[in-house]
């Protein structure tokens, strides 16, 4: 690194403090008087101060200050020239580097914040459209007119939506998607599959249950009717979460009261209706006999991940498949994404296939296919999908027989007439009511303009029922880290490293893993975790448990830290603030509209919040006419932007730049973290070297943003908390700040995942021996503290640790 960082030592004895004089004693570092940042209640803070005032007791020979003293400051440190202090918007001087004025005495006892030093400019007048503060009619909300009744939908649905889900109106595509699905026509040319597209959280999902449950009902009536009748209705979804959310809701409709209050009891009649409409679901999560099994005792409705699918449809012969009248592809361009075009193929083939087996099996009167089945009744395909791209169109083409486009936004602008019309037209865009800022953050801090963003966004909802909070990171690694440095680190981390016998492995024993921790950094907060890497049942428990948090605990909020395996369809209740601390690398402005979409759901408000680097200064402005697309209309779509000051003043507190010194002295303490355990080290490595890599997929036509040689990678590191890149990145021949070529060479190893290793291995056996020797060093400074060294600013050793030749030596050794 290349920005004169010094390694601020938080040793006990600190010879910084006593060589501050009799102020150090009183006042002590800023944390120490950090009573109640002004962003907390007194309760919120509570936990993060008694841990400071805990580390000040344990400190020999100094004094935990006393309340009459809360905010008596220690001695400044030595500023020479305010225009060029250390600053979010300028390049720094670094004190020590200015030449000392003859005659004057240089302080030794000099510390400086690397963390507002040495940032890139940033452009306030290249940063997109202009604020807006205005707040929109919410677009997904239920409308006020309509009514369910007016739509064709049952009685007993419509009560039973009423007094289960308290739902009584209609949303914009639920009023467009409904009547023609619900429409049976005799003519089965009549029936025609949907297209469906709309808003996040517009309640697409009722949209094509209802239906589906509303057709089945009446089955019932048959005498012959039961479960083993076989699958009728099928619903496909990307991933397991989304298809468990839909089961979720799924058997909450079949939970349906099937008399009206009114009506004379009927008992035995009504529970025929719907005893045989079981649902399932099979993505997978439980072995394939005990599925097989399901599946032979007859699932009417099925929720499935497409995989398992298809493998059953090519491999249980009792998957009672042939009357299937009814398909699903919910996320559809999602399903795509992850290259299941085949696997949809096969299943539409293996449906077709296993129909035309049933209908001969019923004419030939073998097996257990029963006579008086409607098999004129062609199955109905439903495809939902945010953008229409053109692999979607090839999807909708292969799936769908005449299909007719449901699109909300058109139906509310009466353009009714053109739904056979081709929807290219058709923007995905944001809720109007989500409110879209973002803040241009310096690469080094942004590790602490999260854990700001994230303590004023509690601050402010610090409601009964606590806020809830999702957090994008870019890869598995990544959510990883930032999950155990949230829920290990504290301020009382120090540098008293485990003693190490050079064979490089922790020393802790492993442990259970626990489904969410808490960081005294967020008070009253759990922190949860999602990622595909996870085992099924802890994805489903971190959902859970982020989704019901706060009805648990009373002020409770909930922090998600995720990948983009959380974007797509998850409906978790009152999530107050979306934040994408890593851009998407797929999917583009797609991807980030889902990603917000997790917020403001049916005309609920919430907040969506993007972090964004210098170098990434256009992305605002791209987004945005992404968004528009043809429909250029400035006051629909904007993101207001919010200085990374005030991110950090309102987290962190304090007066003037006071945030400045508790940002550092957070970020020290996840670099002690990092450094106080060889797994710490790892996992800050493994997620630095992680990120490079998902940073580097970002697609050519997005490259003038996100490339790779625009990212300074010191500073990078520094946002995962190490003192240096690691060393697989910055070794020989890798000159990252001006090699374009050097670039080009990252890019074409990193997709090469056995170099990738063998760096990664290389790397690691490297920095365990510089681990050693940087634990030696800081033994050494201690000692040497002691015998009344000083701790100084320097450059002169490969950790910046100054202290004189001893150190040098040790650490040159
Ligand atoms: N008419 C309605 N009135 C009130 N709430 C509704 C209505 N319809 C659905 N909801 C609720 O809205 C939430 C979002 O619905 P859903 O998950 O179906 O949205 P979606 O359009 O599929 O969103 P996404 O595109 O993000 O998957 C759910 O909690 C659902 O219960």
């Amino acid at each position: 690194m290349d920005d004169d960082i010094v390694l601020n030592l938080d040793t006990n004895d600190s010879p910084v403090r006593s060589k501050l004089g009799g102020s150090s004693k009183k006042g002590g570092r800023w944390t120490e008087r950090w009573d109640f940042p002004l962003a907390f209640s007194t309760n919120s803070t509570e936990d993060f101060c008694s841990a400071r005032s805990k580390r000040v007791s344990k400190r020999k020979n100094e004094d935990v200050p006393t309340a009459a003293e809360p905010h008596s400051r220690p001695t400044k440190r030595v500023r020479l020239d305010p225009s060029k202090q250390s600053s979010i918007q300028g390049e720094s001087v670094a004190p020590s580097r200015a030449k000392p004025a003859e005659g004057t005495i240089r302080c030794p006892a000099h510390i400086i914040s690397s963390l507002f030093s040495s940032n890139p400019k940033v452009d306030a007048t290249s940063a997109g459209p202009a604020p807006s503060t205005s707040t929109s009619h919410p677009s997904n909300a239920p409308l006020d007119v309509s009514t369910l009744s007016g739509l064709g939908l049952d009685p007993l649905l419509i009560a039973h939506l009423d007094s289960r889900m308290s739902i009584q109106r209609p949303t914009a595509i639920q009023r467009a998607a409904l009547p023609p699905l619900l429409h049976d026509p005799s003519d089965d040319a009549e029936r025609r599959d949907i297209f469906l597209q709309s808003q996040t959280g517009s309640g697409k999902t009722l949209s094509f249950l209802l239906p589906i449950v509303q057709d089945l009902l009446p089955l019932g009536r048959l005498s012959y009717m039961d479960r083993s009748i076989g699958t009728l209705a099928i619903i496909i979804a990307p991933t397991r979460e989304l298809a468990k959310q839909i089961s979720d809701v799924l058997e909450g409709l079949l939970q349906l009261r099937l008399r009206p209050e009114n009506e004379t009891p009927d008992q035995a009649a009504s529970t025929r209706l719907t005893r045989w409409l079981v649902s399932g679901l099979l993505t997978g999560g439980a072995t394939r006999t005990h599925e097989k099994a399901r599946l032979r005792k007859g699932l009417p409705i099925l929720v499935a991940t497409p995989g398992r699918l298809l493998d059953h449809l090519q491999n249980t012969t009792s998957f009672n498949v042939g009357k299937c009248r009814w398909l699903v592809l919910d996320e559809a361009d999602r399903l795509m994404e992850l290259g299941f075009e085949d696997t949809i193929k096969g299943i539409i083939q293996g449906l077709d296939g296993r129909r035309r087996l049933a209908q001969q099996a019923m004419q030939e009167e073998i097996g257990r296919e029963v006579g008086g089945w409607d098999w004129t009744h062609r199955r109905r395909t439903i495809l939902c999908s945010a953008t229409i791209r053109d692999d979607v169109q090839k999807l909708a083409g292969t799936a769908l027989t005449n299909p007719l486009l449901i699109n909300a936004a058109q139906v509310d602008n009466d353009k009714e007439a053109s739904r056979d019309d081709p929807p290219s037209s058709v923007q995905f865009t944001p809720p109007s009511q989500l409110s879209q800022k973002y803040t241009v953050v310096p690469v080094k801090l942004r590790l602490v303009a999260l854990v700001a963003l994230l303590r004023s966004l509690i601050a402010q909802s610090q409601t009964s029922e606590g806020a809830k909070i999702i957090v994008f990171l870019s890869c598995t690694d990544s959510v990883d880290f930032h999950w155990r440095l949230f829920g290990s680190s504290s301020m009382e981390t120090t540098l008293d490293i485990d003693e190490d016998d050079g064979d490089g492995v922790p020393k802790k024993a492993a442990e259970d893993v626990p489904i969410f921790v808490t960081s005294p950094l967020l008070p009253n907060t759990t922190v949860f975790r999602l990622h595909g890497s996870l085992p099924t049942d802890i994805r489903l428990a971190s959902i859970s448990g982020f989704a019901r948090a706060s009805k648990d605990s009373i002020e409770t909020s909930s922090v998600l830290l995720c990948t983009s395996v959380a974007s797509r369809g998850l409906d978790l209740p009152l999530v107050r603030a979306v934040v994408q601390c890593d851009l998407p690398t797929e999917g583009g402005a797609t991807e980030y509209v889902h990603r917000v979409g997790r917020t403001a759901r049916v005309g609920k408000g919430g907040e969506a919040w993007s972090i964004v680097a210098p170098s990434e200064n256009e992305w605002p402005q791209w987004v945005t006419e992404k968004m528009q697309g043809d429909t250029r209309d400035a006051k629909k779509i904007s993101l207001v932007r919010v200085p990374i000051e005030d991110v950090l003043r309102n987290g962190f507190g304090g007066k003037g730049r006071e945030y400045e010194e508790r940002a550092t002295d957070v970020q020290l303490s996840f670099e002690r973290w990092v450094l106080s355990d060889k797994a710490h080290t790892e996992l800050a490595r493994k997620a630095f070297l992680s990120h490079m890599r998902a940073y580097a997929t970002h697609p050519s036509s997005e490259k003038h943003i996100f490339h790779i040689r625009h990212l300074h990678i010191g500073h990078l590191a520094k946002a995962f908390a190490l003192r240096e890149a690691p060393r697989s990145i910055t070794a020989s021949g890798h000159k990252w700040k001006s090699g374009k070529s050097d670039t080009a060479t990252f890019g074409s190893r990193k997709f090469n995942s056995d170099n990738a290793r063998s760096n990664i291995e290389r790397d690691i056996g490297r920095n365990m021996d510089t681990e050693r020797r940087m634990q030696e060093a800081v033994r050494a400074q201690g000692r040497l503290a002691k015998q009344g060294g000083v701790l100084m600013r320097s450059g002169e050793s490969e950790f910046q640790i100054a202290g004189g030749e001893a150190l040098a030596k040790l650490v040159r050794r």
